[in-house]
């Protein structure tokens, strides 16, 4: 089962030495049961912020969070994480690692269930056979593949994904934001993905929310039109291109720069009278689609 999301004019300050920072302001989004929401913004905005509100780690100064229309007042163990360490543990096999959740929230499995639980995600994810390794042996890209299973072992209503590709180089990242297609067709739950890089929001989210710069609000929710089960050609698609370019103004706006010119219009390139649609679709995979840090 998979529960809705909603924040509704959320402020949240920090208390520090220098006085209140505040990093969120009059945050309103409704993410629905079952939905996969990105979220971009400049560096620092507030987006982990969101994050532990959602998670319950931390009350807002002001508004509400909302899970199933409840509101969140403390840590729920319906709720999965996954972040860019995946922190697993040395002195566990990839097997126990994985059903670690099942230890601590409570479940009707048996132990053999619970193992079969966690073999059939590995097996999911590409990981058949390395059951009894241990963290150390496996590729960084093998261990976050591990750490997505153990975030939703205990099949959680709500799957927070915080940069958890965002130190995989780039062939790995592709194949695990594939995997993450697979596991949704598979599982149920509500997602809430932060990164920052926009062809990830584009591949993998249903609608993308742009945050300001700090204190964050909802800039603007771009809606990522592309179908359910994407291939990574989809990319290339002119949807996909129109929609990064949407997102980087975006970004750009939230930054205070300078916007670049619609993606669509033709740039004059030096001898080239026309630039042709491939040339602009090639800029999809351009570095500039990584939102800044
Ligand atoms: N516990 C805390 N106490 C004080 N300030 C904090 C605390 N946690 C975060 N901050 C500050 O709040 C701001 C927002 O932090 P947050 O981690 O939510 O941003 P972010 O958008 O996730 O950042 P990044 O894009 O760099 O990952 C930052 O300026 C950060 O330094």
């Amino acid at each position: 089962m998979s529960l809705p999301i909603s924040l509704e004019h959320v402020t949240h300050a920090y208390s520090t030495a220098a006085g209140p920072l505040p990093v969120l302001k009059d945050l309103s989004i409704d993410m629905p049961e079952g939905s996969f929401t990105a979220v971009v913004g400049p560096s620092g905005c507030g987006k982990s912020t969101l994050t532990r509100l959602i998670a319950g780690l931390m009350k807002p100064d002001q508004g509400i969070v909302r899970l199933g229309g409840a509101p969140v007042t403390g840590p729920r163990s319906t709720v999965g994480m996954a972040f860019q360490n995946p922190v697993l543990l040395e002195w566990r096999t990839i097997l126990q690692n994985v059903m670690l959740p099942l230890e601590i929230v409570s479940t009707s499995m048996s132990k053999t269930q619970q193992q079969d639980r966690a073999r059939e995600l590995l097996a999911l994810v590409g990981l058949e056979g390395f059951e009894d390794k241990k963290p150390s042996e496996l590729s960084g890209g093998m261990r976050q593949r591990a750490s997505l299973c153990r975030s939703i072992v205990h099949r959680p209503e709500v799957l927070i994904l915080d940069e958890p590709f965002g130190a995989l180089d780039a062939f790995t990242r592709e194949d695990l934001w594939q995997t993450m297609h697979e596991l949704r067709a598979k599982e149920q739950f509500t997602c809430v993905l932060i990164t920052h890089d926009l062809r990830e929001s584009v591949f993998l989210s249903d609608r993308t929310v742009v945050f300001s710069a700090r204190p964050a609000f909802a800039q603007r929710v771009v809606e990522i039109d592309m179908g359910g089960r994407r291939t990574l050609d989809d990319l290339y698609a002119p949807r996909a291109v129109e929609l990064l370019a949407v997102l980087r103004r975006e970004i750009q706006v939230a930054q205070g720069r300078d916007v670049d010119p619609p993606a669509a219009s033709p740039v004059p390139v030096p001898g080239v009278a026309n630039r042709p649609v491939e040339h602009v679709a090639a800029t999809a995979q351009d570095p500039s689609t990584e939102a800044p840090r």
